[in-house]
């Protein structure tokens, strides 16, 4: 389908891959030969087939001219227009004077083509737009502004959608994927931020959601569209008593009064540069190289289907420095999402039906379950700053006036709000051992239960963490649950539980698992998986038709009975929160440690 690059060395690979054109040095006087290039390597064609969904039946390529738009086919006027981009050279200065008037001065050849009224037989037949690219091992489409625009109106038209409905939808998808990263009590002020267009219409219909789901939402709308669908909105919106700020009312540093901002300004009908009042909102959302977000007094930023001010296509051609925290692709991501390096990546918009995927050839992601949204993958390879990895622990603290008296009670609490808070894996903790000569080992186990006796798990006794207590009956135990910014930790000694324990636990358990404890014979060295499989094949058969499975006597529990035990809340700036329970006799002292 792509032209291949040996026929076409020195211009675009496809149609929507500009931006390869626009970073491989392209010299003075091998321009007119690199379309030449274009042609003979099939991009005439290519473009044409790739653009059939709009009706665009041949392309002819054309020298320079100086009509060149950012890669927006013009329809319409019979002709299709388009532009490949280059390093700005003295070649571009004598024939493309206009285009050079843009602030980045990129260069730019333009080609033309006859353009006939789209056929439905066209329509159906389109081929697989160049810019669906495979990232990372994970396969997806990324649009044109043209083609998002042309998905919009398929579902506006031929499929009967209306606006309304596409926008609740993309706005719930937006509220969802909020609610997945940032808690609601954490960031629940949050400013939403829209613009005139429909973007704009998404940031209000996500703050309707948002609202319900527990944030304190107000809303900045300083371009309003005087159109019922906006106007049912805003109603919407005042009536559950959410508060419109005008710009010049927001603080200047956003962090004083709000967690949170959702960029919904622009789209992906943005074009050109933001005009005011957008302009200056915009700058209040830039952190500038080298400064801390929270330090400058910026908020974490949500962008609305495109970071607002980026170009659809080619992200910040500008040079603003805007570079959202999260970004929620509507649909499928535009090609500037490729640009796109902050932390949180989602899609959303799970209404795409197969004959929209199928028409424009879209690769889009597998929804989990029931969810409006769904994580991507980093398109960004750039290498992990490991030591400026860092969160801001904020929003709960630990004191000594809040703790209670008996830790178990005090686990009783954290523990309920980690299962609460929908922590993954509540239970895991790490259990650290040592040999009888001092060497530590560490790894995850579940705890499968607590009282004032101790913290019970239960494995092979067979096992290295088995071996280890059985020589050094002492351990620690140690839980973190990330999103709360909580850590326990347990130490004290350990011995077996009673075998009617475990026997009770063994036979709770799922038939798979019991079988599973039957078939390990935990860390020791085995030939390959196949050991594994077959003995557990062996031992489905054996066990077939519901018989009774007995416990092993290599598996079962361990208890660890604490004496000390340590909370960890982490704070701001590092100084957190550490009470320590030691145990006297029958009692508990509390100390607080210097973090
Ligand atoms: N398919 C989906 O998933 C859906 C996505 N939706 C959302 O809709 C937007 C696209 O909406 P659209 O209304 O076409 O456009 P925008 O919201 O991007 O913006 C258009 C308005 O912005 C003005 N504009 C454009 N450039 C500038 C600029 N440089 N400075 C200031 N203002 C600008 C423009 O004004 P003009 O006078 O220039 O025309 C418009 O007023 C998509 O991205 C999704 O977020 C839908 O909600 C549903 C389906
Ligand atoms: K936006």
């Amino acid at each position: 389908m792509a032209t291949p690059l040996s026929r076409a060395p020195s211009l675009l690979l496809k149609w929507n891959q500009q931006l390869h054109f626009a970073r491989a040095p392209v010299r003075e006087g091998h321009f007119r030969k690199a379309i030449e290039n274009f042609r003979s390597g099939g991009g005439e064609s290519e473009v044409a087939r790739a653009h059939k969904f709009q009706g665009v039946q041949s392309v002819q390529a054309s020298s320079l001219n100086s009509r060149s738009t950012f890669a927006k086919p013009h329809l319409g006027d019979n002709r299709i227009s388009f532009s490949v981009l280059k390093d700005p050279g003295p070649l571009c200065l004598k024939r493309a004077p206009t285009f050079l008037g843009h602030k980045r001065s990129w260069a730019s050849a333009s080609a033309t083509g006859t353009v006939e009224q789209p056929s439905s037989q066209g329509n159906s037949q389109m081929a697989s737009p160049a810019s669906h690219n495979q990232v990372d091992g994970e396969s997806i489409s990324y649009l044109t502004q043209a083609e998002a625009a042309a998905i919009d109106e398929t579902l506006m038209g031929e499929l009967g959608f209306s606006i309304d409905q596409l926008m609740e939808l993309a706005g719930l998808s937006v509220a969802s994927a909020i609610a997945e990263v940032y808690d609601a009590k954490e960031y629940s002020r949050v400013l939403v931020i829209c613009g005139p267009g429909n973007n704009g219409g998404d940031g209000l219909v996500a703050a309707r959601h948002l609202y319900h789901f527990g944030y304190k939402p107000s809303i900045c709308y300083p371009k309003r569209t005087d159109k019922p669908i906006y106007h049912g909105l805003v109603t919407q919106l005042e009536s559950l008593k959410i508060p419109f700020v005008s710009a010049e009312e927001l603080p200047s540093k956003l962090k004083d009064g709000f967690d949170l901002v959702i960029d919904a300004m622009f789209g992906f009908s943005f074009h050109g540069i933001p005009r005011p009042p957008f302009d200056s909102l915009l700058r209040q959302l830039v952190v500038p190289k080298g400064t801390i977000a929270e330090e400058v007094g910026v908020p974490p930023v949500v962008s609305v289907d495109i970071p607002s001010g980026w170009h659809v296509e080619n992200g910040d051609t500008e040079g603003t420095g805007f570079v959202p925290d999260m970004l929620v692709s509507l649909t499928a991501p535009k090609l500037c999402a490729k640009m796109f390096d902050g932390a949180h990546h989602f899609i959303g918009g799970r209404f795409v039906p197969p004959v929209i995927v199928e028409k424009f050839s879209l690769r889009l992601p597998r929804y989990p379950g029931h969810s409006m949204c769904v994580r991507l993958g980093s398109t960004n390879s750039k290498p992990v700053d490991v030591a400026a990895l860092r969160i801001s622990y904020v929003g709960f603290e630990l004191l000594e006036e809040q703790a209670k008296k008996d830790p178990f009670e005090q686990f009783k609490v954290w523990f309920d709000d980690a299962v609460s808070r929908k922590v993954a894996e509540p239970n895991a903790m790490t259990l650290a051992t040592a040999s009888k000569d001092g060497q530590p080992s560490a790894r995850l186990v579940l705890l499968k239960g607590y009282d004032e006796g101790g913290f019970v798990w239960y494995t092979n006794y067979g096992s290295r963490k088995a071996a280890e207590l059985k020589a050094n009956p002492k351990a620690c135990l140690v839980f973190f649950w990330e999103p709360l910014h909580r850590s326990v930790r347990i130490e004290g000694s350990v011995e077996m539980v009673s075998s009617e324990e475990s026997d009770a636990y063994f036979h709770s358990r799922p038939k798979g698992s019991q079988i599973g404890a039957l078939v390990s014979a935990q860390s020791s060295v085995i030939a390959g998986r196949h050991v594994l499989d077959k003995a557990n094949e062996d031992l489905n058969a054996q066990y077939a038709d519901g018989k009774f499975i007995p416990r092993p006597e290599h598996w079962g529990g361990f208890r660890l009975t604490p004496e000390v035990i340590e909370f960890w809340q982490g704070r701001e700036s590092r100084l957190h929160d550490r009470l320590r329970y030691k145990r006297v006799g029958e009692d508990w002292i509390i100390e607080r440690l210097s973090p």
